[in-house]
């Protein structure tokens, strides 16, 4: 979780020049917008003006015949004015819909691509809800932020400054009145919310993440819940989070309301000054009641601009809270990056070697992998054995440049990987995960996605290799069935052939399979163990995999343990080796085995 207390920039100072940057990309619209929004103000600027010479001109009496000329030029102008207000308005709120939606539409966009390119480490410790959630509500936030900047606080600005230069213009005294009170109630505004309404929004805003990432965590391991009968467990964790982001949300709120309490209290100063002001000038013969009418509408147009600057304060300041998370996505670092002219890995054989490589898992405090080599030639087929935790995965990971190894190198056909692009590199090698991710798309997708293009014919050859064009073509609408979030809806055998045609499709020089054949039944392991050996032949295979049957066929079986590679060789020569840690699993394995045929 992000710190809350450590010292960082103000939020309004990420967001502001992040926004303005994306302002800037539609240059034509940003200026229509602004100078139909200014251009409406300024007209409003000068209604009371022409009230005042209303007002003027009624006073002086019906049968005047200047006075009904100068009434009628005023009446003309007041409408005249509205007219053109109008028409403004209408520029800038046509063309803030296309301008604002494009600006949400490329950072949601943005902030999607960058997500998608951190590190694994990166996603192993964010919630997709609580980061699902920071890039939509950014979206959002940018919309409220658009308008308050655009339709509400610079046409405000216009209003104050314009007011007090007409007012001051006839008395200077009034104009300095309304220049001091704008001031004292816009620097109030903003020390209010910056300084204690903003604090408190952040925290609020954390916690409204937080509840995001729990009902996510909880959503997404339903199955579990479900298996232990956790639901309300479930409900008091997420009451729990609850609990805290409401005390969070309710002292943001109560802080707002102080704030504008306190600023009703400033206007109201304000008001009397202002009024009172042009009394005293009636009073002493230096404002006909046109002048006071003037001022009076032009004071009441300043309260309703003022009055509104400090909800549009509140808001700029909300919106840049709740945009500040997605704002900082951006500037995280990526994790692993390409490096400067990164180049494309060109792999044939598919020869892997590990050079004196070491590797440490942030967090932990000895490095996994210290000075570990190995060489896997081309085209040969490799299995990974060990207990849990020794290494196997991480090894393959690192196969992938998932991470970036702290020492030495992993060459892959002579070429250091850190030095290639990553897509070049993971796009020549096909995984088999230990529990295949299927996106809830239709089956045909799913399997053609190593090679998007794929024809039908290709599709379901791969399929009839992985064994699963069977069960396929039994479900409702065959390769155009929809797998459910992350595949709910097969089984997890069904799920693993999926994955196993999606590589035999891939069809990339070095092929991964990590417990590739754990679920599925002995018939169906039977085939794929047959489709399996043709697909690896030529290519290079590594085989992770905890039943030794798997691996028994293997070119070469490597044994891990804590991060070393202790044992090595065929099957054969381990099993024949006393006291060797492969031939202990593989003793243990067949016992367990013929206990479980005895039953
Ligand atoms: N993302 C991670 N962050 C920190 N430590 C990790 C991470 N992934 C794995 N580890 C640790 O690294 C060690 C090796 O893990 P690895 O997954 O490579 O083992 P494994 O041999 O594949 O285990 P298994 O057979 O259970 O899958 C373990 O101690 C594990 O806890």
């Amino acid at each position: 979780m992000t710190s809350l207390t450590t010292k960082r920039p103000a939020a309004i100072r990420i967001v502001l020049p992040f926004v303005f940057r994306h302002w800037l990309e539609q240059p034509l619209r940003a200026f229509a917008v602004t100078a139909g929004f200014l251009g409406a103000t300024a007209a409003d600027l000068f209604m009371p003006v022409f009230s005042g010479h209303l007002v003027d001109a009624l006073t002086a009496g019906a049968t005047d015949a200047a006075a009904r000329h100068a009434a009628m030029l005023a009446f003309g102008a007041i409408v005249g004015l509205g007219a053109l207000s109008l028409m403004l308005r209408l520029v800038g709120i046509q063309t803030i819909v296309p301008f604002t939606l494009k600006t949400m539409s490329d950072v949601g966009q943005q902030a999607f691509m960058q997500v998608q390119r951190f590190s694994t480490d990166w996603h192993a410790n964010s919630f997709a809800g609580s980061t699902v959630r920071r890039i939509t509500r950014g979206m959002w936030a940018l919309d409220l932020l658009n308008d308050t900047i655009l339709m509400a606080l610079l046409p405000s600005l216009v209003v104050l400054l314009g007011s007090m230069i007409l007012l001051g213009l006839h008395w200077p005294s009034l104009g300095a009145v309304i220049a001091v009170g704008s001031v004292i109630y816009v620097a109030m505004t903003m020390v209010f919310q910056v300084r204690y309404v903003a604090p408190a929004a952040r925290v609020s805003n954390a916690w409204d993440t937080k509840v995001g990432g729990t009902l996510a965590d909880a959503l997404t391991c339903n199955a579990v819940v479900k298996s232990f009968g956790a639901e309300t467990r479930e409900d008091m964790r997420l009451d729990g989070v609850i609990s805290r982001w409401r005390r969070r949300v309710r002292r943001t709120w109560l802080r707002y309301n102080h704030t504008s309490t306190a600023q009703l209290l400033v206007l109201l100063c304000f008001r009397a000054s202002v009024i009172g002001g042009a009394i005293l000038l009636w009073a002493a013969g230096h404002a006909t009641p046109g002048d006071v009418t003037y001022v009076l509408t032009s004071y009441y147009i300043i309260h309703a601009y003022l009055r509104d600057v400090g909800m549009h304060i509140n808001n700029l300041q909300r919106s840049v809270n709740d945009m500040e998370e997605l704002v900082q996505i951006h500037g995280e670092p990526l994790g692993i990056v390409d490096v400067v002219n990164a180049r494309t890995i060109d792999i044939q054989g598919g020869r892997i070697v590990f050079d004196d490589v070491t590797f440490h898992y942030g967090g932990h405090r000895r490095p996994l992998y210290d000075g570990l080599s190995v060489d896997i030639d081309a085209g040969e087929r490799v299995g990974l054995v060990g207990r849990s935790g020794s290494g196997k995965t991480t090894f393959v990971k690192l196969v992938q440049r998932l991470y970036d190894v702290s020492g030495g190198k992993i060459l892959i056909d002579g070429q250091d990987i850190a030095k290639a692009t990553q897509q070049s590199l993971r796009s020549q090698i096909a995984i088999v995960q230990q529990e295949p991710i299927l996106f809830h798309r239709t089956l045909a997708e799913n399997i053609a996605y190593g090679r998007p293009g794929a024809s039908m014919e290709a599709i379901e050859q791969a399929a009839r290799l992985a064994n699963a064009h069977d069960f396929i073509m039994r479900l409702p609408k065959d390769y155009g069935t929809l797998v459910g979030e992350r595949g709910v809806k097969l089984s997890g055998g069904e799920r693993q052939r999926v994955a196993l045609a999606r590589a035999f499709l891939a069809d990339a020089p070095i092929l991964i399979l990590d417990e590739a054949t754990s679920s599925l039944d002995s018939e169906s392991e039977a085939l794929i163990q047959q489709a399996m050996e043709r697909l690896m032949k030529g290519r290079t295979s590594i085989v992770i995999a905890h039943r030794l049957s798997t691996v028994c066929s293997m070119d070469r079986i490597l044994v891990f343990d804590r991060g070393e590679i202790v044992e090595q060789g065929t099957h054969e020569v381990l099993a024949a080796r006393r006291g060797g840690i492969y031939r202990g699993l593989f003793e243990r394995q067949a016992t367990e085995f013929g206990q479980a045929a005895a039953e």
